[in-house]
């Protein structure tokens, strides 16, 4: 039997490989090779978004990926693999694991999500899934209704968040998350340090995604420079 993905990523670091279409390095290839210089580096997993990219990744590198479409529905804020439509189409290159938003925001077509969890469940048993999360509430839901996962992906990035980032307060967000649930908890968002992954990992986080702070130049370039500026 393969071994759970859960416990080949414990401990270890997971890196999003992600660029959206208004981005330099939007693209397939690129992001197959960012994945494959993670995996050079060490990486246990890996993220991505579409299903262009994580079947160009899939192909190239031989890591679990947690795949994910970012996709918008009008009338709705939820953007993270939304529906059952979205997930149908990973399927098709059949990831380790599978994010969702799993806030409480209305979703489109009023779909309520732990019906999408069932029905995600009955349609495919074996898949694992992640659920992207923005307050500790959400990540007991989350548990409640049979999510693998929770990931802290979402928490600065919905309306009753903004503004709050995963270090705040010595990281006391994700300590919270960490005591209300029992599943396996995965630090994402704004970890921009490796002292930052290693110190989520001492607070008991199961992972660590880091995106951006390894995968987005044009972000990496803004902290050098914006460190740079000498006052006037
Ligand atoms: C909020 C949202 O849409 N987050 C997305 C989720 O997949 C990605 O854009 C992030 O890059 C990813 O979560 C990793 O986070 P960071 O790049 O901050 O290390």
């Amino acid at each position: 039997m393969k071994p759970s993905m859960l416990s080949q990523i414990e401990g270890k670091l997971i890196v999003s490989c992600q660029a959206l279409d208004n981005e330099p390095l939007h693209s397939p290839f690129i992001m197959s090779r960012m994945a494959l210089a993670a995996a050079q580096g060490g990486a246990s997993a890996l993220r991505a978004n579409s299903l262009i990219d994580v079947k160009t990744i899939m192909e190239l590198v031989d890591l679990p990926v947690i795949a994910i479409i970012k996709r918008d529905y009008p009338g709705s804020d939820v953007y993270i693999t939304p529906t059952l439509k979205e997930v149908d189409e990973l399927m098709a290159v059949n990831p380790a694991m599978i994010a969702m938003d799993a806030t409480g925001h209305r979703r489109p077509g009023e779909l309520d999500l732990r019906a999408l969890v069932e029905a995600v469940r009955k349609r495919y048993p074996e898949l694992l899934l992640m659920a992207d999360i923005a307050t500790v509430d959400e990540a007991r839901y989350a548990a409640e209704i049979g999510f693998d996962c929770v990931g802290t992906t979402l928490h600065g990035y919905t309306k009753e968040t903004k503004g709050q980032i995963l270090a705040n307060n010595d990281c006391q967000f994700l300590r919270d998350v960490l005591a209300a649930v029992n599943v396996p908890v995965i630090a994402e968002g704004n970890v921009e340090t490796p002292e930052m992954a290693a110190h989520c990992l001492e607070l008991g986080a199961h992972a660590v995604v880091v995106g951006g702070a390894i995968t987005r130049p044009q972000q990496i370039t803004r902290r050098f420079v914006n460190a740079m500026v000498t006052p006037q």
